[in-house]
């Protein structure tokens, strides 16, 4: 079974890259997805209120994404300094979840397994890979996407600032799949790497790292 790492830029494309590999036979592990439920254990909500307060839950007891967003992403060290105390609480748990999901993808014979985690760098994970792609779209194109989601322009950048630069991300992938034109020509560069790498003919090597 073959690891495939997604990385790139905010609202460069990931998930529809990511959906194209589902509908090719892979298992998808979503990192975000799985932050959100790391949130929902009672251990955790205990470790954000003693680090965070009551002030970031809601009034059913849960903790609230958008203000602790708020408390976590922005220009100021308390902000740097929040996101790496989160992190550490939340990571070790996201890292766990990602290697069971793993361990049964592989035991289920799968094909292969997707990452889609934006942080997969700072966190590690990235270990995990035998492919990292890097779906690689403009900042324009990105942008207008984000703001179609609702996000303002700042909420961007300053998202896109607690991640690694764009160009450490492309070094460190082993292919890069544009993505500024439609949907289809994205579709079609993922079908071309499964060939290529994942579904090679009999015989054929491939290239893990
Ligand atoms: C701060 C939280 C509550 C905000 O939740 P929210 O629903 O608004 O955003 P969501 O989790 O869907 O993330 C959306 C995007 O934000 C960016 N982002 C999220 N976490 C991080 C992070 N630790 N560092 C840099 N960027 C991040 C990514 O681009 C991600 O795709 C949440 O992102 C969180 O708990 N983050 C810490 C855990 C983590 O690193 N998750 C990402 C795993 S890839
Ligand atoms: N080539 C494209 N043409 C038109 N729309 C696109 C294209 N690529 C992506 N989109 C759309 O842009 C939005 C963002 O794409 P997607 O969610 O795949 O990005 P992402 O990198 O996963 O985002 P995030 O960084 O927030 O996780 C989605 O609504 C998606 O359908």
């Amino acid at each position: 079974m073959k690891t495939i790492g997604i990385l790139g830029g905010i609202a460069s494309g990931k998930s529809a890259a990511t959906e194209a590999l589902r509908q090719l036979g892979a298992v998808i592990f979503d990192a975000d997805k799985a932050g959100h439920q790391v949130l929902e254990m009672p251990e955790v909500k205990e470790q954000i209120q003693d680090r965070f307060s009551n002030d970031v839950f809601d009034e059913e007891g849960n903790v609230s994404r958008p203000k602790l967003a708020r408390l976590v992403f922005g220009n100021t060290d308390d902000h740097r300094q929040a996101l790496a105390d989160l992190e550490k609480i939340s990571h070790p748990r996201i890292g766990a979840l990602l290697e069971a999901a793993r361990s049964q993808a592989m035991a289920e014979d799968a094909p292969a397994f997707v990452l889609d985690a934006p942080v997969m760098i700072k966190a590690g994970w990235i270990r995990h890979c035998d492919y990292v792609l890097f779906i690689d779209s403009s900042r324009a194109h990105r942008l207008e996407r984000a703001l179609a989601r609702k996000w303002t322009e700042n909420e961007f950048d300053i998202r896109e600032a607690a991640q690694e630069e764009l160009e450490v991300k492309r070094n460190l992938a082993d292919i890069v799949i544009p993505n500024n034109d439609d949907l289809s020509q994205l579709r079609a560069a993922i079908e071309a790497f499964w060939k290529r790498q994942v579904a090679p003919p009999p015989g054929h090597r491939g290239n893990p790292r």
